[in-house]
């Protein structure tokens, strides 16, 4: 008897013999960095699994054979998913819209005699092309995760009535026919060396310098940023390779499920690969596939008689997982052959350091020159015309009453918001339109207001990671090598004042030769502030390098301070040594309250 399985994505036909009643499912679904994994249990584990794939045919019947070339071909779009939100974190809730990209591409090929090298690069080209421009919209929108989710539902949608109503070419909801002839036995093999082989590149991939700054940039894209590393570009690349290897994914399920439908895009699979990722594990190659197989074999085998029981317990294993396991069974095998939480793990590619960025070159006047900067949001106009001058190895301390635009100044300086209107000059060249990672190039380091680090690294990785881009190979001073040779627990374990010396430490290791800081005593007790205040101070006579400080402690002001700059109304008040401006009739009269 021939016997039909049934996939997320429509009818799934396998050419098998058994008496088996022919299982109906439809699941209920939902779903980077290296981790500091125990290598040796992992790749013990990937070997075992892999033996077990390949002897599979052997001792399987057909149907079991047939449901594993399902679970894998899912197990290939799940990885796919990983690599935009696991290693990218990059949420999709419709990714269904490349994996059935590839299916229609063999359905077509099929149906219209089209050569399937073609159609398969067409499909290929289409899906990393809509991919490119839905990241780029949603990273670039300075809102997160919302613009994505909606964008790729929408893709998947639009496909999906594209395929209903395009009858001529796909033949509506009635889908197309795929032959499907020897799916369970050569198949099952090319399968596994598809998965094989995507798997390993994926894997040199993410361990290269490439790898390095996608973990930075998924977990820390505020810092990674500050680092050097162009975030957007990093994320929305691992997006498109997670496009492109959907679509393979798709490709390879079509002539195992024999009938490709507009389905093949629908919400039912979109959320079915986010479960089996979640389920399986985030950044993790093994249990994506294995989530994938697991659950896809639980489906055809409870799925006929438990029915809507099955997609309840499925339902309850997603809380259950995503409450009590977020990283999924390989997080839960990690922590447990770890003996602990195991900190990320930075690719070792980024040894190396030293980056590709040039140093300023020229010993310009001003390290920082600001002119006629304009700012407002919607009607409020924060920032009205200020102009500043920053000259090397001097500390110009911003200070205001709240709400004067210091932070809004400083972001504008870094590169994180635009300027409606005026000119940053940074150490003689015009930076205002230059993004925050390439003026790190330039020479600028940033301190903000809440520490930030990349919390799942080691002390260690972080400044690697600081040092990768660096547009000049520096030494840290023997005081913060133990940062670099201390022990290898999340930097997010710290307290405070670790963290924030940490953060300078990463700020040291770019070399820089304009440092901002955002109240970088805030939150710090006396103690720790005037370590911190005299660790600056030692900082900015060792390096020469100019500082623009925002700070409300006036004793740390006075300590610091070459020249304070007064900010009020959305302008400059006053400017000068401490002892002038505390005696300013003006400043006082605004900044203290009293004339
Ligand atoms: N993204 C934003 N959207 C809308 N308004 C903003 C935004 N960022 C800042 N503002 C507003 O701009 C004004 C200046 O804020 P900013 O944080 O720059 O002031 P500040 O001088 O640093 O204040 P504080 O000393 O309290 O930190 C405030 O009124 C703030 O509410």
């Amino acid at each position: 008897m021939s016997e039909r399985i049934h996939g997320n994505g429509g009818d799934v036909a396998a050419d098998v013999v058994s008496d088996r009643p022919t299982p109906d499912v439809t699941a209920v679904s939902t779903g980077a960095l290296r981790r500091g994994r125990p290598r040796g249990p992992a790749v013990a584990a990937t070997a075992l699994v892999l033996l077990a794939l390949a002897a599979a045919p052997f001792g399987l019947s057909a149907f079991a054979v047939a449901t594993l070339t399902l679970g894998l071909c899912y197990g290939l779009f799940t990885y796919g998913l990983d690599l935009a939100w696991g290693r990218a974190g990059l949420l999709s809730v419709g990714h269904a819209a490349f994996f059935g990209c590839g299916a229609y591409a063999v359905a077509l090929s099929e149906e219209h005699g089209v050569p399937l090298a073609f159609a398969l690069a067409g499909a290929l080209v289409a899906a990393t092309v809509i991919a490119l421009i839905v990241v780029r919209i949603s990273l670039t929108s300075g809102i997160p995760d919302a613009p994505l989710i909606l964008l790729t539902l929408g893709v998947s949608l639009l496909l999906q009535k594209a395929a209903t109503t395009l009858t001529p070419l796909t033949n509506g909801s009635n889908g197309l026919t795929v032959s499907t002839s020897d799916v369970v036995t050569t198949y099952y093999r090319t399968l596994i060396a598809v998965v094989l082989v995507v798997g390993l590149c994926t894997l040199l991939i993410v361990r290269s310098r490439f790898g390095a700054r996608l973990t930075a940039a998924a977990r820390n894209p505020e810092r990674a940023a500050q680092s050097g590393i162009d975030t957007v570009r990093v994320r929305s690349a691992a997006f498109a390779a997670s496009a492109a290897v959907s679509t393979i994914a798709g490709a390879l399920y079509a002539p195992v499920a024999g009938l490709i439908s507009p389905t093949v895009f629908g919400l039912g699979l979109s959320t079915s690969v986010l479960v089996w990722l979640a389920v399986g594990g985030r950044e993790s190659t093994l249990g994506a596939v294995f989530g994938a197989v697991a659950l896809t074999t639980g489906q055809q085998i409870l799925g006929p008689s438990w029915q809507g029981w099955y997609v309840l317990g499925l339902a309850i294993l997603f809380v259950l997982i995503v409450q009590v396991a977020p990283d999924g069974l390989a997080g839960l095998a990690r922590t447990w052959l770890s003996g602990g939480t195991p900190t990320v793990k930075l690719p070792p590619a980024t040894a190396k350091g030293g980056g590709s960025g040039t140093p300023p070159q020229s010993g310009p006047d001003a390290a920082l020159s600001l002119q006629q900067i304009a700012k407002s949001f919607g009607p409020v106009r924060v920032l009205d015309g200020v102009d500043l001058t920053v000259r090397p190895g001097r500390c110009v301390c911003l200070i205001g009453p709240n709400g004067a635009g210091k932070s809004t100044l400083l972001a504008i300086v870094a590169g994180q918001l635009a300027a409606d209107a005026g000119t940053v000059r940074i150490f003689g060249q015009d930076a205002s339109a230059v993004p925050v990672h390439r003026r790190v190039r330039m020479g600028v380091g940033r301190m903000f207001q809440i520490p930030s680090v990349v919390t799942e690294l080691s002390p260690a990785d972080n400044i690697r990671l600081a040092r990768m881009e660096a547009p000049v190979r520096a030494d840290l001073p023997q005081d913060y090598q133990d940062l670099v040779t201390g022990d290898t627990t999340a930097a997010g374990t710290l307290p405070l004042a670790d963290r924030r010396r940490l953060e300078l430490a990463m700020v040291l290791a770019g070399s820089p030769r304009l440092v901002l800081l955002d109240e970088p005593a805030a939150g710090m007790g006396r103690q720790d502030a005037r370590r911190l205040t005299r660790e600056l101070k030692q900082v900015a006579e060792r390096t020469g390098c100019a500082m623009l400080v925002v700070e409300h402690d006036m004793d740390i002001v006075r300590e610091l301070a070459d020249d304070v700059v007064v900010l009020h109304g959305g302008r400059i008040i006053a400017h000068g040594p401490m002892d002038e401006i505390v005696a300013d009739a003006a400043v006082r009269e605004a900044y203290l309250g009293r004339g």
